[in-house]
């Protein structure tokens, strides 16, 4: 049976945080965001196979802690075949394992000693218990019993009687272990289950009995994402309490080798090294490169790729995505929605390629030679200061940040500049509409290109997937789509690949800083620009995993969130702002400024302090930034970045 179902948007739901709400969470994993399954998930296809007996073996080796060896170079790339312990007899009846979690399929030859059994009643769950689809959202999610229409492979009742199933099972039936990410405690790691199937393709006269059943458990485990990604892992073992490489070895590894991910691991001696690393390494060996780090050594990767000679093949091959193991972790909570290294790394293997805008930073000691890009912000004043200043405390972990702001807004301290800016949306209500037109734009972006693939695979099936959604619908037009709540499909011109390839004229800068401030900049109130507290801007909604800074940024909306507050602000005042800062809600406070821009440019009247870019220190020198649109490829959960309710805001 092949069931289409319209493609839907997708839930952001907290339920794991709430789950966990009641149990003591570590710094590490105490954000975590989760996707609702619903229904409708666009990578809903279709149900071509039935399952028949879920097996138990006896074998439960479990070789998930992976080596810590101390080299400066890790080769793991090829696949050694690790194992994982095995579940088998230990799910309860009826556990889905969504495909979002399905890290790998083979098939087996052992006869395994027990199984389930439920093949004997006629109401048996095992009649159509691989019943679902792919569903990428609900990677985060446990599934402990399945409830109507889940997506995935779902485990029929457990029996003790046996070997007469077996040995009479019809040819049709195989063999398969499933490798999958199981939650155990906070984390994720990978475990095994054997199924015996009975695989049943689709009867259309283009499919026969060879159609490969792990091929097709792969397809929809892997939908709108790169199986088997060539990674070069680099982690910075001094990030964040200078547990980087153990939270990568122990938490990251495991699940990316399980999924025949090839991987290969590179350590970072001394600040700069990861700028050194990517501007030198073989690009052609990857597709992604994943930072093991805080948002410091992604900022450096980019930098690096940006500075090679062939730096236009670099950023179209590769994606630069986050492990969280620093302190900021900015990147892994805003792409992969979540601060917990085992769940990112799920994540990453799961995740869609997406292009993401980028900010050229330009400043008279640097900006000759070459100018500086960032991904994630720029930050002037007290949280510049807070974030530099407090290195000395960084065995504190993230608690450093909160208490060095605290300590600045009470000092009341003033930093004086002058600031330009072109803007794409100045007041709050631009602002909103802007939003909201983009935000819409990229989700109908990720769904054409989901819907592409998806087509392109009812294709290969021979089957027409809008003529059987229209034909079970009743409804030929669905061309309307209000945003993320419209449940229907919308087929419009497809993107062309080779158009969303970047090119040299790209990385040109068109603001150059020797040319003066351009005319249609405006020029901020000095009142404001000289009595200034926080001048921060950004470009992803997390600038720290509870610090939802930029509630409006978007991936690729060719603008920046800029957020401006000032000092001569009341305490009775900055106090509702600063407890808005995890929700976001900072931004609607009525002394916030927060505008979309284009470009800026500020002029720091100090003589002492810094600017803090992606978290770095850079020079007290006039700096002006423009956004570099689409420049770079990322890992976006369901391509878009973590849900921030700025809508409903
Ligand atoms: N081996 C090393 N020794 C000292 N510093 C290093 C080393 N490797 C990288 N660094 C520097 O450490 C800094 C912080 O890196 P990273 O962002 O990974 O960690 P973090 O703990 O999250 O830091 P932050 O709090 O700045 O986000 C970077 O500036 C980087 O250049």
């Amino acid at each position: 049976m092949i069931k289409s179902k319209p493609p839907s948007p997708y839930i952001y739901a907290n339920r794991m945080a709430d789950r966990r709400s009641n149990s003591s969470i570590d710094n590490i994993s105490r954000t975590s965001f989760q996707s609702n399954s619903d229904n409708n998930s666009i990578f809903e296809t279709a149900s071509l196979i039935s399952c028949v007996t879920c097996l138990s073996d006896t074998d439960t080796i479990d070789r998930s802690e992976a080596s810590t060896t101390d080299t400066s170079k890790d080769d793991l790339s090829g696949y050694s075949k690790p194992h994982y312990s095995s579940v088998n007899g230990q799910l309860p009846a009826n556990t889905v394992i969504p495909y979002g979690r399905i890290l790998d399929a083979r098939y087996i030859e052992k006869e395994p000693s027990h199984y389930y059994d439920a093949a004997s009643s006629p109401s048996s769950p095992l009649k159509s218990s691989i019943s679902g689809i792919s569903e990428q959202d609900n990677i985060g999610e446990e599934a402990p019993f399945q409830p109507k229409e889940r997506k995935g492979i779902s485990l029929p009742r457990r029996s003790n009687s046996s070997s007469s199933l077996i040995s009479s099972r019809s040819p049709s039936t195989k063999l398969v272990e499933v490798i999958f990410a199981r939650p155990r405690r906070h984390d994720v790691v990978p475990k095994r289950v054997s199924l015996l199937i009975d695989y049943k393709p689709h009867p259309s006269p283009h499919l026969n009995e060879d159609d490969d059943l792990v091929e097709e458990i792969l397809k929809r485990s892997y939908k709108n994402t790169r199986k088997n990604k060539s990674i070069f892992v680099i982690i910075n073992p001094f990030g964040g309490k200078g547990k980087a490489k153990k939270l990568f070895m122990t938490k990251a590894k495991p699940l990316l080798l399980a999924s025949r991910c090839s991987i290969e691991v590179v350590y970072t001696k001394y600040p700069g090294h990861a700028i050194e690393i990517a501007r030198e390494m073989d690009i052609d060996k990857y597709d992604t490169i994943a930072c093991a780090s805080g948002d410091g050594i992604p900022h450096e990767v980019i930098n690096g790729l940006y500075r090679r000679p062939d730096r236009v093949k670099a950023f179209n091959q590769l994606a630069i995505t986050e492990i969280p193991c620093g302190s900021g972790n900015a990147m892994s909570v805003s792409c992969h929605w979540t601060n917990n290294p085992s769940y990112s790394t799920l994540c990453l293997i799961k995740s869609v390629e997406t292009k993401i805008d980028l900010m050229c930073c330009s400043q008279p000691s640097y900006a000759r030679e070459h100018p500086k890009l960032s991904f994630l912000s720029q930050t002037y004043g007290l949280i510049a200061e807070t974030d530099i200043n407090t290195e000395f405390i960084r065995w504190m972990g993230p608690a450093r940040f909160e208490l060095g702001v605290a300590f600045n807004i009470l000092q009341k301290k003033r930093y004086p500049c002058e600031i330009y800016v072109k803007y794409a949306a100045k007041s709050k209500n631009e602002l909103k509409t802007h939003y909201l037109e983009h935000k819409t734009k990229g989700s109908l972006e990720f769904q054409h290109i989901a819907m592409k693939k998806h087509n392109e695979d009812c294709h290969n099936y021979n089957y027409n997937y809008n003529s059987e959604y229209q034909a079970e619908n009743g409804d030929e037009d669905e061309g309307e789509f209000e945003g993320e709540e419209n449940d229907h499909p919308t087929f419009y011109d497809s993107a062309d690949p080779i158009a969303d390839q970047i090119k040299e004229e790209d990385f040109k800068v068109k603001y150059p800083l020797d040319e003066g401030v351009p005319c249609d900049w405006e020029r901020l109130d000095p009142n404001i620009s000289n009595n200034l507290g926080i001048f921060y801007t950004g470009k992803m909604p997390y600038v720290a995993a509870d610090t939802k800074f930029f509630p409006a940024a978007l991936p690729s909306d060719g603008t920046m969130d800029m957020v401006i507050t000032d000092a001569r602000t009341s305490l009775t005042r900055m106090a509702p702002i600063l407890l808005g800062l995890d929700k976001g809600s900072h931004v609607l406070q009525p002394e916030v400024l927060h505008s979309k821009i284009l470009a800026y440019k500020i002029v720091p009247k100090l003589t002492n302090g810094l600017f803090s870019v992606d978290g770095e220190k850079f020079p007290l020198e006039p700096l002006q930034v423009e956004i570099m649109p689409r420049l770079c490829k990322t890992l976006l959960r369901n391509g878009r970045y973590v849900d921030t309710d700025f809508d409903s805001m």
